[in-house]
C-alpha cells in the first residue's frame, strides 16, 4: 500500500488571529474562576483569575497570569506571597466583584476571610485555597506569569465549582 501524501490542500479556518479571534477562541476554553489575594508590606489586593494552571506536584506548584496593567499589580509583584481561592457555585457574584473596577476595601468586604501562613486571605467557603509563595515571574505580553509554591492547601466541604465558559458563568 502506498503512504498517503501528506500535504493537504489549506482550509479556510476561518478567523485571521487578531485580538478578537484570538478572545473569541478562548472564550470556549472554560476555566475554573478564583479570586487570587494577597497581603503584605504593600497592602491587601485581590483580583479574579481563570488564567491558572497547575505546574507540578514536585514541588507543589501552580502558576497565576496577572495583567500588568491591573491596578493590584503591583501590590502582587511587591508582597510576593499569594493566595488562590476556588470559587463555588454561589461565588458568581464575588467574582463580579473582584473581577474590576470595584474599591479594594468594598471587595472583601463582600466575604469572610483567614490569614494564611503566608499571610495571603483565605476566603472562607471557598472549594479549595492554595496558599502560596511566589517564587518566580515571567513576563509575556502584557501579563506576568507568576510561578508559586503551594505552602499549604485547604479544602471547603464540597467539591463544587464555578467555571466561566462563553463569557458566561456556569455552576458544576
Ligand atoms: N487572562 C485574562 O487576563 C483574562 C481572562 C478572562 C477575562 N479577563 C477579563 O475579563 C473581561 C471579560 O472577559 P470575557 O471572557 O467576558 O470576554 P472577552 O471577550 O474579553 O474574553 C474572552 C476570553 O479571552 C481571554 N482573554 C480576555 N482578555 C484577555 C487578556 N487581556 N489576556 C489574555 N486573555 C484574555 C480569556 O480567556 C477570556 O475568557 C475581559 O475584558 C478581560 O479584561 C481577563
Ligand atoms: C471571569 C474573569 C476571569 C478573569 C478576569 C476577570 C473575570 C471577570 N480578569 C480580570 C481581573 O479580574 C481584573 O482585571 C482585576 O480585577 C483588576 O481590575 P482592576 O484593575 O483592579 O479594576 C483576569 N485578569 C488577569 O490578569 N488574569 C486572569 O486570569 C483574569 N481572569
Amino acid at each position: 500500500m502506498h503512504a498517503q501524501p501528506l500535504a493537504r490542500p489549506v482550509e479556510p479556518l476561518g478567523l485571521a488571529v487578531g485580538r478578537e479571534a484570538f478572545r473569541e477562541g478562548m472564550s470556549r476554553l472554560g476555566a475554573a474562576v478564583t479570586v487570587v489575594t494577597t497581603d503584605g508590606p504593600a497592602g491587601r489586593a485581590g483580583f479574579t483569575a481563570s488564567a491558572v494552571c497547575s505546574v507540578s506536584d514536585q514541588p507543589p506548584s501552580l502558576l497565576v497570569c496577572l495583567n500588568r496593567s491591573a491596578s493590584v499589580f503591583d501590590a502582587f509583584s511587591q508582597n510576593g506571597a499569594l493566595c488562590v481561592n476556588v470559587l463555588g457555585p454561589d461565588h458568581e457574584a464575588l467574582s463580579r466583584l473582584f473581577g474590576g473596577r470595584t474599591p479594594m476595601a468594598e471587595r472583601f468586604e463582600a466575604a469572610d476571610w483567614t490569614a494564611s501562613v503566608s499571610g495571603a486571605p483565605l476566603l472562607d467557603g471557598a472549594t479549595a485555597s492554595f496558599d502560596c509563595r511566589v517564587v518566580e515571574t515571567s513576563t509575556f505580553g502584557s501579563h506576568d506569569v507568576l510561578f508559586c509554591h503551594v505552602l499549604a492547601v485547604r479544602l471547603g466541604g464540597e467539591a463544587a465549582g464555578l467555571v466561566y465558559f462563553d463569557r458566561r458563568y456556569h455552576r458544576v
